[in-house]
């Protein structure tokens, strides 16, 4: 495909995308039925269409036009890149700018429209961010690197590194965390590796890696991985040597899990109503996982007031859960992908308020400054019998 083929195709995508379908169904489905694209050109697609997501809203006042067309435009106009060069209304290509599309200036750009932020979150944003607003609003519309944990119970750092690049990966050690690793080169060649397809490496964020990596010496300690979703932290958890019970509200989340978890040589019960109190309960919560809209960009523009406040409640509702599976003397981890306060520190506190057999001992807070998602971490400990 031509470059000016692709963006006519993110353009198609993107209109889906804003008709109402999920982004990774738009793309599965123009894949489908564009067989004659190949791997490099879909890969391409999915760059411009991620890059728009994150970035729609500037794009749309560079573009003219929140649409598949407009967005794409802006995205020309925003890296500086002539329009007319794409817009050619050749085969396959987007049809010849309008004269009005020719002719747009765009007004200057407002703050939060420059950093991609809706309007309505940017006060909770700047409460909860500060100083940092801006530069964090900046990184959220770039593309997050690719990580791996390397699973130390199998190989060294080191050793990782190794294989990795006999299958032509570049990664170096990330200072995040002790099992983190940064790809620099040839990511999309991860899921057919060797070291990954033998369980010696996973995806996993390196910022998700340093909540891991602060909790207390899990070896040999029962763990309940109270919202453990697909598993990443369940298998970083059984890496660490936990013994570790994984379980979801929505148990078809965790249906990966035991091939993971055969893949890694690790062991993790699956609970559909976990029973009894256990040394560490890990409470991965939902939220609104503002930490990671550079990976899922769709939800900086989903999340509603409304659907905060639900959140909020569900976050809540999990801690009073997770306490009594909490054993006298045991710990509560409660983490987010988010950056937000209210969901942060503010549930932390209200629980604290509820709960005063708990006292907290360590909170972090991460964000995309420091190279991985932003995440935060509550460690509870419970007060011994
Ligand atoms: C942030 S995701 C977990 C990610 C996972 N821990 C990981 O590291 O891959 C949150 C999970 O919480 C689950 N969940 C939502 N409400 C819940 C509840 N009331 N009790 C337990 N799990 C819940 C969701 O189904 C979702 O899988």
């Amino acid at each position: 495909m031509t470059p000016a083929a692709r963006f006519q195709a993110a353009a198609e995508i993107l209109d889906q995308f804003l008709s109402g379908m999920p982004a990774e169904q738009c793309l599965t489905r123009w894949a489908r039925n564009s067989r004659y694209a190949g791997s490099k050109d879909r890969a391409a697609i999915r760059d411009i269409v991620y890059d728009a997501l994150r970035c729609k809203r500037s794009y749309a006042h560079l573009g003219g036009a929140e649409t598949g067309r407009g967005l794409v435009l802006g995205a020309l106009r925003s890296r500086g890149a002539d329009p007319t060069q794409y817009f050619t209304g050749e085969r396959h290509a987007p049809s010849a700018l309008t004269p009005l599309e020719a002719t747009y200036t765009p007004a200057p750009m407002p703050e939060l429209v420059a950093l991609d932020c809706p309007d309505w979150l940017a006060p909770d944003m700047k409460t909860s961010l500060g100083t940092d607003l801006a530069p964090v609003l900046e990184s959220l519309r770039q593309r997050a690197p690719v990580f791996l944990r390397v699973n130390l119970a199998r190989i060294s750092r080191e050793h990782a590194i190794a294989q990795l690049a006999q299958d032509g990966i570049g990664a170096l050690p990330h200072l995040l965390a002790p099992t983190a690793l940064e790809v620099i080169d040839n990511p999309r060649a991860i899921q057919r590796s060797r070291p990954y397809l033998d369980g010696l490496v996973e995806l996993q964020d390196a910022a998700s890696q340093a909540v891991i990596s602060e909790l207390p010496d899990v070896q040999n300690q029962t763990v309940l991985d109270y919202c453990a979703g697909g598993g990443g932290k369940a298998l970083a958890l059984a890496a660490l040597g936990a013994k570790v019970t994984a379980h979801d509200a929505n148990p078809a989340r965790m249906q990966d899990l035991p091939n993971r978890a055969a893949r890694a040589g690790a062991k993790i019960a699956l609970s559909e109503q976990p029973e009894g109190k256990f040394d560490l309960v890990l409470t991965d919560v939902p939220c609104s996982g503002s930490g990671s809209w550079r990976r899922s960009p769709a939800g900086k523009w989903s999340l509603t007031r409304n659907a905060l406040d639900q959140l909020h409640l569900a976050q809540m509702q999990i801690l009073d859960n997770a306490r009594l599976h909490t054993r006298p003397d045991g710990w509560l981890a409660y983490v987010t992908c988010s950056m937000l306060k209210s969901e942060n520190q503010l549930q932390i506190a209200n629980f604290l308020d509820r709960a005063p057999e708990f006292e907290l001992v360590k909170e972090r807070q991460l964000t995309p400054l420091e190279g991985g998602d932003g995440f935060y971490l509550a460690l509870l400990k419970a007060r011994a019998a």
